[in-house]
């Protein structure tokens, strides 16, 4: 389970929470329920970088049956495994541990299967992860259409037509490669038994992911309830503990829009920590993260940024100003070098 509750921040309150009920589709959402969420996710975001989302119509058994495929595709013999390697131009695939750090100096304990392309032949043959396309994809299309909620919803608080970020963001999981948006399947496997864990010295160092933050508009995540997501909230300096609120989906800035918004929304830094637990480093943990990506020629309309109280930010370090100047294309491709290795 994840650290004692009164250590989270959700425990403390300190997570806003979104409720997403009475939304309408996606297609057609109520105009007055998008306005709310907007000015929810701008507040969120521009005091915390994160807030989770309640109601959002996803059910928690599709991701449960995507964590066990993904454990069966873990268990596949390496050479098995060999046949579904990421893409290195549309970065579909799987991604062996060790081979994506964050982190130089730990080893990254991390399996992940990247879906950039719903191809069911991009995807396990049947007899070695059963329906492996048909469970994967509808929670893609749920994730996507989940993204162009929130990506209207902050048209909304930027003063934009409600068109306006769904247009830049139009070729998500479209699979023609316009757009480098993603859903990562997760599974981070338990913690070798040499690892003595933080209180050795000579324990060999191993974390789950490095710090970082994504190279995104923003990102969605949902996990399994193991623990181990630290954030650094907008502002500190202090890692601190997510915590799990069952069926939640969180929701945090990514860097793209950190520069869109001249970092009034700054990117959140985070990372997934060992458990220090005997029986929970013993145990595996599940995340499914979609990194909602703009168009790879779209250009971002002028955002009005409402005003709002917002603590003094600190930008991760490789957002210069030179960044920001650059599109998102060149933005994209350079973090990608920078992390795989
Ligand atoms: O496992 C998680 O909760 C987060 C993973 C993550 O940050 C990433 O893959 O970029
Ligand atoms: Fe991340």
């Amino acid at each position: 389970m994840a650290s004692p509750q009164e250590e989270t921040l959700l425990a403390r309150c300190e997570i806003p929470i979104i409720d997403l009920a009475h939304i309408g589709t996606e297609i057609c959402p109520m105009k007055s329920v998008v306005r709310r969420i907007g000015q929810q996710l701008f507040a969120a975001l521009s005091t915390k970088g994160l807030a989770l989302l309640v109601n959002h119509g996803i059910a928690e058994e599709k991701l449960k049956t995507v964590y066990a495929d993904l454990d069966n595709f873990c268990a596949l013999p390496e050479g098995c495994q060999a046949q579904y390697l990421c893409n290195p131009v549309n970065k579909h695939g799987y991604v062996r541990p060790g081979t994506e750090q964050f982190d130089d100096t730990k080893k990254e304990l991390r399996h992940s299967f990247n879906i950039t392309t719903l191809s069911a032949a991009a995807m396990p043959a049947q007899e070695e992860v059963p329906d492996f396309p048909s469970h994967t994809f509808p929670l893609a299309h749920d994730l996507t259409n989940l993204s162009r909620v929130l990506l209207q919803a902050l048209a909304s608080v930027f003063g934009l037509p409600p068109s306006a970020l769904l247009a830049s963001h139009s070729g998500m999981l479209q699979s023609d490669g316009r757009n480098p948006s993603c859903m990562q399947l997760l599974y981070y496997p338990p913690v070798p038994p040499e690892d003595k864990g933080p209180c050795c010295h000579d324990a060999i160092a191993y974390t789950r992911c490095g710090a970082h933050s994504d190279r995104c508009t923003f990102t969605l995540v949902a996990q399994d309830s193991e623990g181990g997501l630290e954030v650094k909230l907008n502002g500190s300096e202090k890692w601190q503990a997510v915590g799990h609120l069952p069926g939640a989906i969180l929701v945090q800035t990514g860097e793209l829009l950190g520069s869109w918004t001249t970092n009034k929304l700054p990117a959140l830094m985070h990372r997934v920590v060992v458990p220090s637990g005997m029986y929970a480093r013993a145990r595996g943990r599940h995340c499914v993260a979609f990194f909602c990506h703009p168009d790879k020629d779209a250009t971002v309309p002028p955002l009005i940024i409402p005003l709002a109280p917002t603590p003094p930010v600190c930008a991760p370090p490789h957002l210069s100003l030179h960044h920001r100047l650059l599109n998102a294309a060149h933005h994209i491709q350079k973090r990608f070098r920078e992390t795989y290795a």
